[in-house]
């Protein structure tokens, strides 16, 4: 915990209170439906919260931001994002319904009210958002085509509207049709060995492909 109040250091004492609460709700839940595995447990903080934070040091959301994260899994990078933005809407959507089992358990025990879970493929969902955030899920030419038509035209933050990816290693090749992708090194914000080669990426919704 203390590693995110190193990096976040003017958290709101509700948001304090939630972030501390994570472990101990994942903990549980975990042993019930494993979705995250056991190494990364005793690591939360570091490997899902801190990295999903990462989203956040780019780009603080207006209020009324409408987010979707696609493939959350366990909840990341959604859960930590709604903590972090109480005012903005996040939906997190899945293939999996166990996977959303334990994010509904974990939102519903933090007490947060932003958050809307969906059990389906990401390309049956029919809606527009401001950004879509993503860790994990596919190769940006599979996301991209599956998150087609789904990003808002009307902009009302300092970042594009589009997709923020979470992505590991080179991506030169995997980003070599999209031209206007920016990326960020997560080193540029944190000095822990786990960001080394951790990147994200900022695809604005006028791209290519
Ligand atoms: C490797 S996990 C990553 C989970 C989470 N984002 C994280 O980083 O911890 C990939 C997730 O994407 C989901 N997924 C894959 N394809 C999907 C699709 N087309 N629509 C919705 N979810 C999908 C899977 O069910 C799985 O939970």
């Amino acid at each position: 915990m203390e590693l995110i109040l190193k990096y976040f250091p003017n958290l709101t004492e509700t948001q304090i209170q939630q972030f501390k609460k994570l472990e101990a709700l994942y903990q549980d839940w975990n042993l019930k439906i494993n979705v995250v595995s056991r190494k990364d447990i005793d690591e939360l903080y570091l490997r899902h919260v801190l990295h999903s934070l990462a989203i956040a040091k780019l780009i603080s959301f207006k209020d009324g931001t409408k987010i979707m994260d696609v493939g959350t899994g366990g909840g990341f990078p959604g859960v930590p994002l709604a903590i972090m933005f109480p005012n903005c809407t996040f939906h997190l959507v899945d293939s999996i319904a166990k996977k959303l089992k334990v994010v509904n358990e974990v939102v519903d025990g933090l007490g947060i009210t932003n958050v809307k879970t969906t059990h389906t493929r990401v390309e049956e969902i029919n809606d527009t958002y401001d950004f879509i955030v993503s860790r994990a899920v596919a190769a940006m030419p599979t996301f991209v085509h599956w998150t087609k038509g789904k990003i808002a035209k009307n902009q009302n933050n300092s970042l594009k509207n589009g997709i923020l990816y979470l992505k590991g290693g080179d991506l030169t090749d995997e980003l070599k049709e999209y031209t206007t992708a920016k990326i960020y090194n997560l080193t540029d914000y944190y000095t822990e060995d786990f960001f080394e080669t951790k990147k994200l990426v900022h695809l604005p919704k006028k791209f290519k492909g």
